[in-house]
């Protein structure tokens, strides 16, 4: 579903930045993949190049055999509309809109009709246990009711690839475990694969394998197989040794 090939980006400027290189991966579809590492690694230049918002400096990047990078601008933004679904860790709803406006904005941009959006609305919020709030301005609801609404706006579509930038950095715990569990039910039920940049090794454990970048290159990567409990002690570790690291180089 997504291949990156030998990607590197480097950030022109007075003084020229290597932000990311000669990286590597693959991720299958149905796949629910985590990125990890230090603050400052690459992770946000990968998901931004993935997610077509920045192009790479060298190297190629395949979403389901597609290369975007060839795509005019007005393919581009109706690619991003249809394959792919965005998460953010600040939400990025339109506050003017109410929680419906903000869930049908990509197919008000397609010109669907109104009932078909409405249906589609209504569907999708009451999966995710939204519908009561669907009149409200975003300013009216909470930080997990506004993650909720961002993942119906990014499933509206039934996107081939979600990409997910820190969705639990700004909620509470409680909040943070059901947004991943319903992370985690969109994955396995409609089967769209997953791309997750997080510092928090406890939403790292809902996925299904994750890869940490250190200094712009992949360092290592993790397989869940017998369970989040296992997985997110693994995880703990490595994150410890990128502590450890951190703290001999003072
Ligand atoms: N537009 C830019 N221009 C120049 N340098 C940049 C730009 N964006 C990021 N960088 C640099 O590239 C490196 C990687 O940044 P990036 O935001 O991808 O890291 P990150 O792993 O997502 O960090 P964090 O976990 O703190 O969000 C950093 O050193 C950053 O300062």
């Amino acid at each position: 579903m997504l291949e990156v090939k030998n990607v590197s980006k480097v950030y022109e400027g007075k003084v020229s930045y290597r932000a990311l290189s000669k990286i590597n991966l693959s991720i299958k579809p149905g796949e629910f993949v985590g990125v990890m590492g230090p603050s400052g690694s690459g992770k946000t230049t990968l998901l931004n190049m993935v997610s077509t918002i920045d192009v790479p400096s060298s190297g190629e990047i395949l979403i389901d055999g597609k290369n975007p990078s060839g795509l005019s601008a007005k393919e581009l933004a109706l690619f991003r509309r249809r394959e792919l679904g965005f998460i953010f860790q600040h939400f990025n709803l339109l506050p003017t809109l109410t929680v419906k406006e903000n869930i049908v904005l990509s197919m008000t941009l397609d010109g669907i009709r109104v009932k078909e959006m409405n249906e589609k609305a209504e569907q999708i919020a009451e999966k995710l246990g939204i519908s009561s709030i669907l009149d409200k301005r975003t300013y009216e609801i909470s930080g997990g009711q506004a993650q909720r609404t961002a993942i119906a706006r990014a499933i509206i579509y039934q996107p081939k690839l979600i990409l997910a930038d820190e969705p639990t950095g700004n909620l509470d715990s409680k909040s943070a475990k059901d947004v991943l569990g319903i992370l985690e039910t969109i994955n396995r039920e409609a089967r769209a694969t997953m791309m997750m940049v997080t510092h928090d090794a406890f939403a790292a454990s809902h996925c299904d394998r994750v890869i940490f970048i250190k200094d712009g290159k992949l360092h290592n990567e993790l397989t869940k197989g017998e369970g989040k409990e296992p997985f997110y002690k693994k995880i703990m570790k490595v994150l410890a040794q990128f502590e450890e690291a951190a703290a001999a180089s003072f």
